[in-house]
């Protein structure tokens, strides 16, 4: 098959919108990653998407949607009808014909341990509304052959890994950290498969930490973490968690780790402190890879936090690896997991491998994602 132009849709674990990407490839080592854009949610939606994890809690077949979760489905799904109007419609839109979408939906619950994943998102409704094939649901089939359903994105990053530029090409293992609202990394040996798991919490405890003691969405450039300094004990008792001492394949909920262990503390203090937690927890994931790694390239809008960054650079330096941000590669690290959305959804069309036994504990590699066509849906 010839490359195809696809755009990719992730509303990630923090919940702030939708982000959009173009990408052309081959599905395997061709990739060129196009415009992307970005389509907040207001704040009304995103407390409505924050209320559908509690209700989200009473599923116990992943097809059920309890209370309004029916009706959020289908407004998250119109929500990402509109945005890829407003895509297309936008100078970035006239990039390329998309021939594929790769829809995520928006997780509401993830139970590894009993096989139970739910990303709502209905792909024949945007199959339909947008008139362009639509692959979705690509979680599934991998926990139905024994992994975890998370992280998917290693797959695109292994092929990053292997197109870097100068002066990182080959500087192998190298490996990538997405700090999203849960974090995960990637390592990508020289040759062979890249071993992948959720590090810990992201960003998701600092934005529920300023969202509630500061009435902000988001610590801005860490300039509420400025203000304050560490307090180590907190960190500490984070890292007890017994998550962190188990090696891959390992997945998270964004409910897994909560704001009780910071209670008590200042704003700038707590903003600080969790800076750090989401560091050190990423920190500690390097104890569960095979080799030292040379290069850390951080994506995600984690980055964008100059002390979770910091913190990650000192941590990383007295090991030997460089800690670089996507930018730095000619990477965007807003729009890498979208681009994996669309780069997974041409993998799905052609029957290859989106997860690995060494990435979410599958039995053997396995395709997914479910095809809605427009004209039959
Ligand atoms: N300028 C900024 N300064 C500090 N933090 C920022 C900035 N911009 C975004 N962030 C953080 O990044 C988060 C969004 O990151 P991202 O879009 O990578 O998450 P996501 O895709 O929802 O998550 P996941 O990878 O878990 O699916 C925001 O909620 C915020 O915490
Ligand atoms: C179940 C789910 O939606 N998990 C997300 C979440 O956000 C980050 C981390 O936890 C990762 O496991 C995954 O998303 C990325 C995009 C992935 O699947 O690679």
């Amino acid at each position: 098959m010839a490359a195809l132009c696809a755009i990719g849709l992730m509303s990630g674990t923090s919940m702030d919108g939708i982000d959009i990407a173009f990408v052309r490839t081959d599905g395997e080592n061709r990739i060129v990653a196009g415009p992307s854009m970005f389509v907040p949610y207001d704040a009304a939606f995103r407390r409505r998407i924050e209320a559908a994890l509690e209700t989200a809690k009473a599923i116990v077949r992943r097809e059920d949607r309890p209370g309004d979760l029916a009706e959020l489905e289908t407004e998250i799904s119109l929500r990402h009808a509109r945005a890829v109007e407003a895509f297309l419609k936008s100078e970035e839109g006239h990039w390329g014909r998309p021939d594929v979408i790769g829809f995520h939906g928006q997780t509401v619950l993830h139970r590894p341990a009993t096989g139970v994943t739910v990303q709502l998102g209905d792909g024949a409704l945007l199959a339909r509304e947008t008139g362009i094939p639509v692959v979705y649901d690509m979680r599934a089939n991998d926990m139905a052959h024994g992994g975890q359903g998370a992280p998917l994105v290693p797959a695109y990053h292994a092929a990053l890994a292997r197109s870097l530029p100068k002066p990182f090409a080959g500087k192998f293992p190298v490996v990538f950290i997405n700090i999203g609202g849960i974090s995960n990394v990637t390592y990508v040996p020289a040759q062979g498969a890249p071993v992948a798991f959720d590090t810990g919490p992201g960003n998701t405890l600092i934005d529920q930490w300023v969202s509630r003691e500061g009435g902000v969405p988001f610590d801005a450039g860490g300039a509420i973490a400025s203000e304050g300094g560490v307090v180590s004990d907190v960190v500490g008792r984070y890292l007890e968690n017994p998550f962190f001492e188990k090696s891959g394949p390992k997945s998270l909920d964004r409910n897994d780790f909560t704001l009780d262990l910071a209670r008590g503390l200042e704003l700038s203090d707590g903003a600080r402190t969790l800076a750090a937690v989401s560091a050190e927890a990423i920190l500690k994931s390097a104890e569960h890879v095979p080799e030292k790694p040379k290069l850390w390239i951080v994506c995600g809008g984690g980055r964008k936090n100059p002390h979770i960054v910091g913190d990650l650079r000192s941590g990383a330096e007295r090991v030997g690896a460089q800690v670089i941000v996507a930018e730095d590669a000619g990477l965007d690290g807003d729009a890498t997991e979208a681009e994996a959305w669309a780069y997974l959804a041409v993998r799905s069309l052609k029957g290859l491998p989106l997860t690995f036994p060494t990435t979410t504990g599958c039995r053997e590699p396995v395709s997914g994602g479910v095809l809605a066509e427009p004209q039959k849906s």
